[in-house]
C-alpha cells in the first residue's frame, strides 16, 4: 500500500522540511525569499515594501504577519505590482512558478525525492481558496509534480 505523508513544519525529516515554514531559500524573479511562506505571505499585500518586509520571514513568523492583510474582503493577491485574482488562472501559474523556482533548492529537492512514492496530504491546511493562499490540494499537487519531475531529471 502507498503510505500517506501528512505534510507539516513539526513533522520529522524529511516530511518537515517540506512545509511552507522551512527555511529554504530561493529566488523568484529577482526577489530572494527565505522561505515559500514568506513569499506565499507577501503576496497577500499590494504595497511592494510591506511585501519587502515579509521576504526575508519564515516559518509561523511568516505566517502571522500575512494576518495584517484584508486580502479576504477583495480576493486580490499581488506580486510584482500586479494584482492576481484568488480563484484565477493566472495565480495558478504564479504558483507553478514559484514551486518550480523552490525546487532549485538542494535542500528541498533531496527532501521532496526522499518521501519516493508516497501521497503527501496536508491536513492542517485550510481547503477553501476564498479563505487562504495555497489549499492543501494546491500544495500536495505542486509537491508531488515536482518530485516527478525531479526524478525524471536526475533518472
Ligand atoms: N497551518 C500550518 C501550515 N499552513 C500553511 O499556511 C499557508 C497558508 O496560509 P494562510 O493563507 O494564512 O492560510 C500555507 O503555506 C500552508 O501550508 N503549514 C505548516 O507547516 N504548519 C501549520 O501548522
Amino acid at each position: 500500500m502507498t503510505p500517506t505523508l501528512d505534510i507539516w513544519s513539526k513533522a520529522p525529516s524529511p516530511v518537515g522540511l517540506l512545509s511552507n515554514f522551512a527555511p529554504h531559500r530561493f529566488e523568484l524573479d529577482g526577489v530572494e525569499c527565505a522561505s515559500m511562506e514568506a513569499l506565499l505571505q507577501a503576496f497577500k499585500f499590494g504595497d511592494p515594501d510591506e511585501q519587502a518586509e515579509i521576504y526575508s520571514l519564515v516559518g509561523s513568523r511568516a505566517k502571522s504577519r500575512g494576518r495584517r492583510s484584508t486580502w479576504v474582503d477583495t480576493q486580490t493577491l499581488w506580486w510584482a505590482g500586479r494584482a492576481y485574482p484568488r480563484l484565477g488562472r493566472q495565480y495558478q501559474g504564479l504558483l507553478d512558478r514559484a514551486y518550480a523556482a523552490l525546487a532549485g533548492n538542494r535542500r528541498f529537492a533531496v527532501a521532496l525525492t526522499a518521501t519516493g512514492d508516497a501521497e503527501l496530504t496536508h491536513s492542517r491546511g485550510q481547503p477553501d481558496p476564498t479563505m487562504t493562499v495555497l489549499t492543501p490540494d494546491e500544495l500536495c499537487s505542486r509537491l508531488m509534480s515536482t518530485r516527478e519531475r525531479l526524478r525524471a531529471t536526475t533518472a
